[in-house]
């Protein structure tokens, strides 16, 4: 039976434009926006938006649900994680299916798909992680682009797990400019990084602290440097992920400069948090361990910047929890063990309407690099990423001027800590809808686990 739902009053901010207008939902879908009272539209149910914005659900492109790590799991399932995004106003999440070297990518795309179905509160998508560029799996890539997994992840980071060389991320990129595919690479020079985590172990350098001092900024933009050279050998566009060092923007903008296809990723850990928590005492450093490692405060300006003059498009979480009991706890006296990555993905609408609240970035600017940018990153946008007629009804009516206080008795986020902890933000989401359905209303989950369909996606609309 057909469902009409009415969103009334608010303020629609999309990241083209911003109005006055209320919104006709139809069988999940926007059916229609006008100015306020201008239609007088029947409907099953009504929101009153009224003093609230309205604005597309956010796409976290980059997440690590139950993802294997260093001896461990990412302590939320695709359920708990999903669920807690939706808390935080994102309705669709891309998630990495990983490769186990040696095997076939679909086995690995498999794996990711038995643990995601009937278990999502929101809509998922997958990108694929290659651990074994070889005949076989270039070949996979062609096959898996024509079946909605356009994006694939290689790491210079990571020596024995995910590494690439430089030849197989060259052939990675070659068959990608051939399919439409778009890389993606975490750039950091892991064999020369690897180097110096021994050189600091046996030093008896082992606190969270050393973990940011031997992941050097130099040696992401060395790496940065290198796969957008790699990149361009290749006729490739590229992406790089979870970009943390001003050197590694520097490069980035220097090659959009030139005219390439060069995009690139931040996290909200690198542009509200620093090497300062890493160094926090009795081990609790650990807590913001992840890779790219957090930098030294003066970093973030050059962040923000990046993300206002476009030479940085997508802010992703990179949500990959581990508790701080039993997980983080595996690298108490060797920071090398403690497993890389942080919570987030509740948390990234409401820390970037801060930034607007801030003056860092505007309103639209926040849904451009939190919800458009990366649904066309993707290949979503249309049905994901704004909120124009035809797309899919993920929709947040978001309160700016509620005033709320970030803390892990609080988040739903399966993990014992929340990086935040304290932290004061103004604004908060008050009611989600996913595709036409309400999974929180007005502050109540009203979700349930299956409802979240997997997606699959077009070639990147800012390539193809
Ligand atoms: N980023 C991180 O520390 N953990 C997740 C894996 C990755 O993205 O490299
Ligand atoms: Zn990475
Ligand atoms: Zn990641």
């Amino acid at each position: 039976m057909s469902t009409r739902t009415l969103i009334r009053g608010g303020l629609v901010v999309t990241a083209a434009d911003e109005t006055h207008a209320d919104v006709l939902v139809e069988d999940g879908r926007i059916a229609a926006l006008a100015a306020h009272g201008s239609q007088d539209w029947s409907a099953d149910r009504v929101v009153d938006a009224t003093h609230k914005y309205v604005i597309p659900g956010g796409v976290d492109a980059h997440t690590h649900m139950q993802m294997p790590f260093g001896g461990t799991y990412a302590s939320d399932t695709f359920e708990t994680g999903t669920r807690a995004a939706a808390w935080g106003g994102t309705t669709t999440i891309v998630d990495f299916a990983i490769q186990t070297k040696g095997r076939a990518l679909r086995e690995g795309l498999d794996a990711w798909h038995a643990k995601a179905d009937g278990q999502c509160a929101i809509d998922y998508g997958f990108h694929m992680i290659l651990s074994d560029v070889n005949d076989g799996s270039l070949k996979e890539m062609d096959l898996l682009v024509e079946e909605g997994i356009s994006s694939f992840k290689l790491f210079t980071a990571y020596p024995d797990v995910f590494y690439s060389d430089d030849g197989q991320i060259l052939r990675a990129m070659q068959q990608a400019a051939g399919n439409g595919g778009l890389i993606m690479t975490h750039a950091e020079n892991g064999i020369a990084i690897d180097v110096l985590v021994q050189q600091a172990l046996s030093r008896g350098e082992s606190d969270p602290r050393y973990h940011g001092e031997v992941r050097k900024a130099l040696l992401e933009a060395e790496a940065t440097h290198r796969v957008i050279k790699l990149a361009q050998v290749a006729g490739a566009p590229v992406y790089v992920v979870h970009v943390s060092a001003r050197e590694a923007v520097a490069e980035l903008a220097r090659a959009r400069d030139e005219g390439l296809p060069v995009f690139g990723e931040t996290c909200p850990q690198y542009l509200f948090l620093s090497t300062d928590n890493l160094a926090e005492p009795d081990f609790e450093g650990a807590k913001y361990v992840c890779s790219t490692p957090l930098r030294p405060k003066e970093h973030q300006d050059f962040l923000w910047r990046g993300l206002r003059t476009n030479d940085l498009q997508v802010v992703s979480t990179d949500h990959c929890p581990f508790c701080f009991v039993g997980q983080k706890e595996l690298g108490r006296g060797d920071f090398s063990k403690i497993p890389n990555g942080m919570p987030g993905v509740e948390n990234r609408m409401d820390l970037l309407h801060q930034a607007v609240v801030d003056g860092h970035i505007t309103r639209r600017r926040w849904i451009e690099i939190a919800c458009a940018a990366p649904a066309r990153m993707f290949g979503l946008y249309g049905q994901k990423g704004t909120i124009a007629p035809g797309a899919d009804a993920d929709i947040v009516i978001y309160d700016p001027n509620a005033q709320q206080t970030l803390s892990a008795e609080t988040h739903h986020m399966n993990v014992d800590y929340s990086p935040y902890e304290g932290k004061r933000i103004t604004g908060r989401v008050e009611t989600v809808l996913s595709r036409g359905e309400l999974v929180i209303d007005q502050r109540e989950f009203t979700g349930r686990a299956g409802h979240g369909a997997y997606v699959p996606r077009g070639i990147s609309q800012y390539v193809g």
